[in-house]
């Protein structure tokens, strides 16, 4: 049970965690910060917080739990607000989408990465922003990766652990250079695709036609470029090495296919898209993708 929780930031990720904690009767108070006073108002108006400041120092007074569910950039920023203001028992823990930069900031910040910290990150999510965006299922069933430190204080990672598990999520563990690789890939890289492709299509000429004529594919492909330029922002500089690492491997793969394409190689068209669909109903049933066969010049 968290008797006072203050969440830094009361969006989507940490509307949508207090709410799932209320209804799971898992939490005493709630104290929301944020900077924008129509967005808290409507959080209490909704019963999301029970009270609210704009000032992080404020809102941890007290608090034995500390979320912090801001965009990544604005981080570093409240670490620095809350240093020394926090109970001496206090868990901070975040939902941010990067696990290295936090690690980064908290060691800025309090000179190590405090014990009492553990890094999170709910892998659900919407393109919405805005505590009017957050409900009480977003967690249900869905993984949230925490990347414990040597150093991690194991009551705080277990109270962390509870936190999630009554918000309905699934808690597993990862390191944090491995968590944002595989970040980089599955989701980071594919956000990436999205803006890329509907921002070259809006700069074209003709982008009305474009748009008027897209089908159902076009819909689903980009529904996440709808989503937070600031939050996307940040995600990419604090992931830049890894994510620009996949935007290159996938530049070499489109490369490969518009020659492909060119040389109106239909074997080999075939055997990308088959590949593609066996591997995408395999992740959609839930089960592992066949392993690729061993490159050659890579097994030496
Ligand atoms: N949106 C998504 O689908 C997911 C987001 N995340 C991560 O969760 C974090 C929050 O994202 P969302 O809830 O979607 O964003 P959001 O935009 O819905 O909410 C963020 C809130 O933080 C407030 N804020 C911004 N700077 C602040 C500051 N300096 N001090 C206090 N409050 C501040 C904003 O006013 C806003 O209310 C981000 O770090 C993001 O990477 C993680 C998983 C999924
Ligand atoms: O809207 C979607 O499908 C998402 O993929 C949301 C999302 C955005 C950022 C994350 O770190 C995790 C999930």
């Amino acid at each position: 049970m968290i008797e006072r929780l203050a969440l830094i930031g009361v969006g989507l990720i940490g509307g949508s965690l207090a709410r799932a904690l209320r209804g799971a009767g898992a939490v005493g108070e709630i104290i929301g910060c944020g900077r924008s006073a129509e967005n808290l108002e409507l959080a209490f108006d909704l019963g999301v917080i029970d009270g609210c400041t704009r000032d992080p120092a404020v809102a941890v007074e007290d608090a034995d739990m500390v979320f912090l569910a801001v965009p990544l950039g604005a981080v570093r920023g409240v670490l620095e607000r809350i240093q020394g203001r926090l109970r001496e028992d206090a868990v901070i823990t975040d939902g941010g989408s990067v696990k290295g930069s936090i690690v980064a900031d908290a060691a800025a910040v309090f000179g190590e990465v405090p014990a009492r910290l553990v890094p999170g990150h709910p892998i659900a999510g919407t393109e919405h922003s805005g505590v009017g965006a957050s409900f009480p299922e977003l967690y249900h069933n869905r993984r949230v990766i925490l990347t414990p430190l040597p150093q991690t204080d194991v009551v705080a990672l277990e109270r962390v652990r509870t936190m999630w598990q009554a918000a309905g999520a699934v808690v597993t563990e990862m390191d944090v250079a491995h968590h944002d690789h595989v970040l980089a890939a599955t989701s980071h890289l594919p956000h990436m695709l999205a803006f890329g492709l509907v921002d070259l299509l809006a700069r074209q000429q003709d982008n009305d036609e474009i748009f008027r004529y897209a089908a159902g594919g076009f819909r689903d492909f980009t529904r996440i470029a709808s989503s937070n330029p600031v939050m996307w922002r940040d995600i990419c500089i604090a992931n830049a090495d890894a994510l620009s690492g996949m935007l290159a491997r996938f530049g070499e793969e489109m490369t490969d296919l518009a020659e492909t394409i060119r040389r109106r190689d239909g074997d080999h068209l075939l055997d990308i898209f088959s590949r593609a669909k066996t591997a995408r109903h395999a992740y959609v049933d839930g089960v592992s993708p066949p392993k690729p066969e061993q490159d050659p010049e890579q097994s030496g």
